[in-house]
């Protein structure tokens, strides 16, 4: 492990340069990873791992996502099955089903889970959450997660590139003795940047909140808040868009992922400058209460709880489908779809 000085604070993390790929391949050279469902993760990280020279089979029902699965060069009968049969076959299981179905398949995976076999998740919140999920391991297989943080389709994207999305891992169970080296091993061959070591319970709390928070609710709150002052103060949409997301998205965030926050400060105007260090403040001030509503929220079990409930809704996808069409169809982001058609490299 490599300590580093994050901020003040030392903490280990792995990096590909001290567990390379070699040795990744050579901790699981007699395992066979069963990938089990085909949704976002599913793919970005098999394919990794394909890609990688793991052996890899995936699990997925018939449908949408099977097809894909044809697709991306998984061929059924050798390395796509059902998911009964990848379980079968497997001896790491990725569970990679959405939350709310690891729980409905449960006990079909509890059944292939023999002796010296291993059970991966890529969150915390079956396992955390076991008194609503009934996701209760048994004693002697190993259970550990790499959780990479983002997308499965920047986990592949950013792979392509051969660049790599940083990942937390996290043993719950280490029956064999081997769990930490095999975990680790799995978040190289998924193609983790660094690993950070967090715990089940950690993860899925800090998760639950930086999704709900500056990842994703927030930052559409913070959107929708200033396109609509500045179009009750009769600005167009176009220069609402352009003033609320298109130059965040286009110009100032990669100047922020490059060098921080102060040097993308440092490339805007002295005016600029001023009032956004005169106003960051407030904007905590004001948010903050926020983020603790959220977190006391997710730290109760709330947050899991509404996550379980709406999502084992039959109907669920048609019912998320009909909130992104809400977001979909909103002006601002209606404004964002011709704003984007009219980007040079589109046109
Ligand atoms: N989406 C991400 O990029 C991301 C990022 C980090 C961690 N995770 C975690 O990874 C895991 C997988 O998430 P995801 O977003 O890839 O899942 P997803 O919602 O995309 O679903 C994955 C698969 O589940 C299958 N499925 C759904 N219901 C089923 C059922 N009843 N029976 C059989 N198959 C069923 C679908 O066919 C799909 O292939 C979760 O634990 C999630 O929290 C996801
Ligand atoms: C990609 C995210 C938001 O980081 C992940 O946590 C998820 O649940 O999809
Ligand atoms: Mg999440
Ligand atoms: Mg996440």
């Amino acid at each position: 492990m490599a300590t580093i000085n994050f901020g003040g604070v030392e903490e280990n993390v792995v990096t590909r340069e001290e567990f390379p790929l070699e040795k990744a391949r050579e901790v699981l050279k007699d395992e066979v990873i069963a990938v089990i469902g085909y949704g976002v993760q599913g793919p970005g990280q098999s394919l990794n791992m394909r890609d990688n020279g793991f052996n890899v089979i995936v699990g997925q029902r018939k449908g949408k996502t099977y097809d894909k699965a044809v697709q991306d060069g998984w061929v059924p009968g050798e390395t796509l099955f059902e998911i009964e049969e990848a379980l079968e076959r497997g001896t790491i299981i990725c569970f990679l089903l959405s939350d709310a179905a690891q729980i409905e398949l449960w006990p079909t995976v509890k059944s292939y889970l023999k002796p010296g076999k291993s059970l991966y998740f890529s969150h915390g919140f079956g396992v955390t959450y076991k008194e609503k999920t009934g996701i209760i391991p048994p004693a002697d297989v190993d259970v550990f997660l790499v959780a990479p943080k983002g997308s499965g389709t920047s986990l592949r994207r950013l792979f392509v590139e051969g660049k790599g999305l940083n990942s937390s891992f996290a043993i719950y169970q280490d029956a064999s003795g081997h769990a930490r080296e095999k975990c680790i091993a799995m978040g190289i061959g998924v193609g983790s940047g660094y690993l950070f070591e967090t715990d089940f319970y950690k993860e899925v709390t800090s998760d639950l909140t930086g999704e709900r928070g500056t990842l994703m609710g927030a930052i559409q709150g913070i959107f929708a808040a200033q396109y609509e002052v500045l179009r009750a103060n009769g600005h167009s949409p176009s220069e609402a868009f352009n003033e609320t997301v298109e130059e965040l998205t286009q110009s100032l965030m990669p100047l922020v992922a490059e060098n921080g926050m102060d040097w993308m400060y440092a490339n805007c105007s002295t005016t600029a400058q001023r009032g956004a260090l005169d106003w960051w403040k407030p904007f905590r001030d004001a948010t903050k209460p926020v983020f603790e509503r959220l977190y006391n929220s997710v730290k109760s079990g709330e947050q899991a709880e509404i996550s379980i409930t709406r999502n084992s809704q039959s109907d669920y996808r048609e019912k998320l489908e009909e909130e992104l069409k809400e977001l979909r169809e909103s002006e601002m982001w209606k404004a964002g779809t011709a704003v984007r058609s009219l980007r040079p490299e589109r046109s």
